[in-house]
């Protein structure tokens, strides 16, 4: 699908759409349980990757209306699945579920679409091999096809930080199950760290003790899930806001309001942040959880997305509409996503009249010697890059035409009627 948008203003009130994190993990949480009703979750195409999943491991996941999913769990003893288990788009989904292989008497073979087959594996796969299992990629290049077998038995492994949060957050998940628990020792610093946060947050609603430790993260042995009063509510998603926010402080007439916005652990909750000090005209009600912004005059800044890797998109085209540099560091993890990031926003904001100056770790946007045009521009079969080039369009002199706008289904399926319910000038084609 085309988007094609041309410049416009926006106004009004959209709902935040519920976490794709918070999502994953409560659907598998409940998959690790007896039962448990998982309230407003996000339904997208790799939110299903998980609900799938669980299936294939002996549970099932039902969907009660939209705002409800009904899982009858496998009980911590996650059966061998029948069929290769296709993780589509979402790495999220092969990280988590690799490790739930991993505690599974037999073995799981996990697979997903040409981008998912392209990122990387290998250190969860030499943890599960450290811990007694057998983990390979087929192709022997730590890729998926992923071929699993399980049980594992250690309680301690050792892993990189830098290259995914995601391989911590597996390990915390399955560790609970096993007789001794894991500890898990960090080799590097860890990127993405919030996202470990979610993890202990949404592990401490299902009653499994987990912790911090002086060099990586610990799970007891022995425990089983189970959600407090058999219910889980999912929060909105702050990374899914960003573009809404971003819209907000580029073409905001009045001002967008977005509601269902109220604190938790997701570090992409630093957007405000960002966008204050860019001197946007931000206020959160976080009681009320209501978000306003309208549009300012932006000024550059340094931001650091070593936690929030998935901003990236959204400063770089905060950075293209602002006076000045904008200069995003500590981002070469962003580039080990559906697409690499870092160069995919460089070449597709240039394409729009954007000058950047990208290097391994960083982008560098020059607000001063761009002027955003509209062009055809290609979204890269990647979710983040199609909303954030879409932001861009509303300011951009001219049309702006989108390819593969139909990979927003990802994580905000809904973010083209939401962005025209605000004002948006856009029509969709084939
Ligand atoms: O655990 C999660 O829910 C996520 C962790 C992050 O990935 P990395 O830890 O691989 O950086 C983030 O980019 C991804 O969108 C979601
Ligand atoms: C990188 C992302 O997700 P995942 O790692 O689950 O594919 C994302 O949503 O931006």
């Amino acid at each position: 699908m085309h988007v094609t948008l041309s410049p416009s203003s926006v106004r009004g009130t959209a709902r935040a759409p519920p976490s794709k994190s918070y999502t994953h993990r409560a659907i598998l949480a409940a998959g690790y349980a007896d039962e448990a009703t998982v309230h407003d979750p996000l339904w997208s195409a790799d939110t299903k990757a998980t609900a799938r999943a669980v299936e294939a491991f002996g549970g099932d996941v039902l969907r009660a209306g939209d705002d409800r999913l009904e899982v009858s769990g496998f009980d911590g003893r996650p059966a061998v699945p029948e069929n290769v288990i296709d993780c589509a788009n979402s790495g999220t989904t092969m990280r988590l579920v690799t490790a739930t292989a991993a505690v599974a008497d037999g073995t799981t073979v996990l697979t997903g679409d040409e981008s998912l087959r392209s990122r990387p594996q290998g250190p969860l796969l030499e943890a599960i091999d450290d811990l007694g299992g057998q983990a390979f990629s087929t192709r022997g290049n730590g890729q998926a096809p992923l071929v699993v077998t399980g049980p594992v038995s250690g309680n301690r492994v050792s892993i990189p930080g830098d290259v995914s949060s995601q391989y911590v957050s597996a390990l915390l998940m399955a560790g609970g199950l096993l007789e001794d628990g894991l500890e898990i020792a960090l080799e590097t610093e860890l990127k993405s760290a919030p996202y470990v946060d979610v993890t202990l947050e949404v592990l401490e609603d299902f009653g499994v003790a987990a912790r911090h430790t002086d060099d990586g993260f610990a799970v007891d042995g022995g425990q089983s899930y189970q959600a407090a009063g058999g219910s889980y509510h999912v929060p909105g998603d702050f990374s899914s806001i960003s573009y809404l926010a971003a819209a907000g402080a580029v073409a905001g007439d009045e001002s967008v309001r977005v509601r269902g916005v109220y604190p938790s652990a997701q570090g992409d909750s630093a957007i405000l942040e960002a966008l204050e000090c860019m001197g946007a005209d931000v206020a959160w009600d976080r009681e009320e959880g209501v978000l306003e912004v309208s549009r300012s005059d932006l000024e550059g800044v340094e931001v650091s997305v070593a936690d929030t890797p998935d901003l990236l998109p959204t400063i770089a085209v905060l950075g293209a509409v602002a006076e000045g540099d904008t200069h995003i560091t500590n981002a070469e993890h962003v580039r080990y996503k559906e697409t690499d990031r870092v160069s995919a926003m460089a070449e597709e904001l240039g394409k729009m009249g954007v000058r950047t100056t990208e290097e391994r770790d960083s982008l560098t946007v020059h607000g001063d010697d761009s002027s955003l045009e509209g062009a055809a521009v290609d979204g890269r079969g990647d979710h983040r890059i199609v909303m954030s080039l879409a932001v861009a369009a509303l300011q951009a002199e001219g049309e702006t035409r989108i390819a593969g706008g139909e990979h927003v289904d990802v994580s905000f399926p809904s973010f083209f009627d939401v962005l025209y319910d605000l004002g948006a000038s856009l029509e969709r084609s084939a």
